[in-house]
């Protein structure tokens, strides 16, 4: 469903602060691919999800979604089929409108003008959807008022919710406490798999990247070195992947800390 042929990205091109973050990027995602992207910082992950999503133009190459030609299609177009969530958690709600009204802009997106009307049903409907996060009785709070955990955790219902084509994950469990990571980490296996979601998440977390999904790629110094599928990364362990990462990485000192470290 997106195809990545040839995509460079160099930041300030010809001049001293040249830097090339993406070096001649081939990936196929297939329709239903979860994906864990890892690798080192700097290795590209984050510039690789603002190729895809649009933040910034790619330097040559092409990007198609579902055989359409959006390479140089804006941001906020892309985001009409596009979830993204980030590390922030205040990057994905509207912190100063009720728990309902960012439910029901979530709902609309895309919508283009149709009119939304909120009625008991829906109320009944966001109630549901509130449960896991134990949110159900708080649909007029502001979201602002929420814990970081918590509105994460509203940013991936919200996400779902609109049923993008495309789901990137972009840390999106690294600034929440252990206990909250592992709580946002499950529920966002559950809604991907329940709404049959196609999804990348990057994270510096391995075992989350192992536990997630059913391909694994892994990035350095702008190239994808590695990209595992089905029994191979099912069997993956920390120390394989750090193993392999030591072999694969181009740099000439590799440490554990390289591939884990925030
Ligand atoms: N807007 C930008 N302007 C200039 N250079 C950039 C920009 N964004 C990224 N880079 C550079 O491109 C390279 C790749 O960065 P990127 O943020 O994609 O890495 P990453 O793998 O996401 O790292 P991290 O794990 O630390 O978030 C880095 O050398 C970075 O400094």
């Amino acid at each position: 469903m997106l195809e990545i042929n040839h995509v460079t990205k160099v930041f300030f091109p010809g001049t001293v602060n040249e830097k090339v973050a993406l070096e001649d990027i081939n990936l196929k995602v297939n329709e239903g691919d979860v994906i864990s992207v890892i690798g080192s910082n700097g290795s590209g992950k984050s510039t690789l999800f603002n190729m895809i999503a649009g933040t910034f133009p790619v330097t040559s190459g092409t990007i198609k979604l579902d055989s359409k030609d959006i390479t140089k299609e804006k941001e906020y177009k892309r985001a009409f089929y596009m979830g993204r969530i980030f590390q922030d958690p205040t990057k994905g709600t509207s912190g100063n409108m009720s728990i309902k009204d960012n439910l029901s802009l979530s709902l609309t997106k895309g919508m283009k003008g149709l009119k939304f009307s909120y009625n008991n049903k829906k109320k009944a409907q966001f109630e549901e959807l509130l449960k896991p996060i134990h949110l159900s009785d708080r649909l007029e709070d502001n979201v602002g008022l929420l814990s970081g955990g918590q509105r994460q955790a509203l940013t991936l219902i919200m996400a779902c919710l609109s049923k993008p084509r495309l789901l990137l994950l972009d840390e999106h469990t690294a600034a929440l406490d252990p206990e909250n990571a592992r709580i946002v980490m499950e529920l966002t296996k559950q809604y991907i798999t329940k709404e049959k979601l196609t999804a990348m998440m990057v994270t510096h977390n391995m075992q989350f990247a192992i536990e997630f999904g059913n391909r694994l790629i892994m990035m350095d110094e702008g190239h994808i070195i590695m990209d595992v599928s089905g029994e191979e990364k099912k069997n993956l362990t920390i120390p394989i992947l750090i193993e392999r990462f030591k072999s694969l990485s181009k740099k000439e000192y590799t440490s554990d800390e390289g591939l884990l470290t925030h």
